[in-house]
């Protein structure tokens, strides 16, 4: 679901206008690309950081692992903040350890995929509940893996204490939110049913960053703003939400990438 009209200085696709000025940041959203980039049909736009949201891979196989980093690492975009998803089970080693002949016929090495994606350079940073100041603007960034629990993949969390738990961790600092999955109500249909988490709304009502970029469910892919109402001074007077999800339903790539472009943190324009 895409807003009739987007946001200011937000763009959908390929065809973008040139940032505002040139001490603006471009940020290039995209989430559940489950390694269908090499598609005909995978295009990116450039811009100066890349937000992943997870679900990098089809069931977090090393090699899977491999060729999603070999991708970041080859795209133009000076930094890729990236998050993992619940199909990225190699990236979840606790679990891993446990489950993974549920998806592997051989154990993967997962401190090796670990590894691969923490040190990877070319200015993939790899958050797993942690936050990122970026140091050319000075937005915080954080972002966290896990989604609520079905069918019990990766990064999976019983809802009620264990994923209040996960959210009490944002800090109320955070700029940009990357999450795996939706908050409740919020880009998080599936079928009649909204199975976004109720949790994590409650922390983005407290936080209200100035977006919440995320994924996990394909099809409800699209753009929203919230406008807070008594807004703390320090909070964003709205939240944009961005559900990035590249594939559908069918794990087909044929959603867009989402575009914002953000002045620099301190500045007036
Ligand atoms: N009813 C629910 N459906 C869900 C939930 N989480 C995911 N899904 C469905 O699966 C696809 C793909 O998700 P993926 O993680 O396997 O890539 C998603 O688009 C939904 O249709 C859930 O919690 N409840
Ligand atoms: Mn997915
Ligand atoms: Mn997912």
């Amino acid at each position: 679901m895409l807003q009739e009209k987007l946001p200011d200085n937000m763009y959908v696709g390929l065809e973008v206008p040139s940032k505002p000025s040139p001490n603006w940041t471009r940020f290039v959203c995209v989430s559940d690309t489950h390694n269908t980039v090499n598609s005909e049909n995978f295009h990116l736009p450039d811009g100066d950081i890349l937000l992943h949201a997870g679900d990098l891979t089809k069931n977090g196989a090393l090699s899977q692992i491999e060729s999603a980093v070999d991708w970041l690492k080859g795209l133009p975009h000076g930094r890729k903040i990236v998050i993992a998803g619940n199909h990225d089970t190699c990236l979840d080693e606790p679990f891993y350890q446990h489950n993974w002949r549920r998806f592997h016929t051989q154990n993967q090495d997962s401190v090796k995929a670990l590894e691969v994606i923490r040190n990877a350079g070319c200015g993939i940073v790899y958050l797993e509940d942690e936050s990122f100041t970026i140091p050319e603007n000075g937005y915080n960034v954080y972002g966290s893996p896990y989604s609520p629990e079905f069918f019990n993949w990766a990064f999976n969390g019983d809802r009620g204490d264990f994923l209040k738990e996960k959210w009490s961790r944002i800090p109320s600092t955070t700029h940009i939110l990357m999450t795996h999955g939706p908050p409740v109500n919020i880009l998080d249909r599936v079928r009649n049913e909204n199975v976004g988490c109720v949790d994590l709304w409650e922390r983005v009502k407290e936080i209200k960053p100035l977006f919440h970029v995320f994924g996990h469910i394909h099809e409800s892919y699209g753009v929203v703003e919230k406008r807070w109402e008594n807004g703390h001074e320090n909070n964003a007077k709205s939240t944009v939400f961005i559900n990035a999800s590249s594939c559908s339903y069918e794990y087909k790539p044929v959603h867009k990438p989402i575009v914002f472009d953000l002045p620099p943190l301190d500045s007036s324009e």
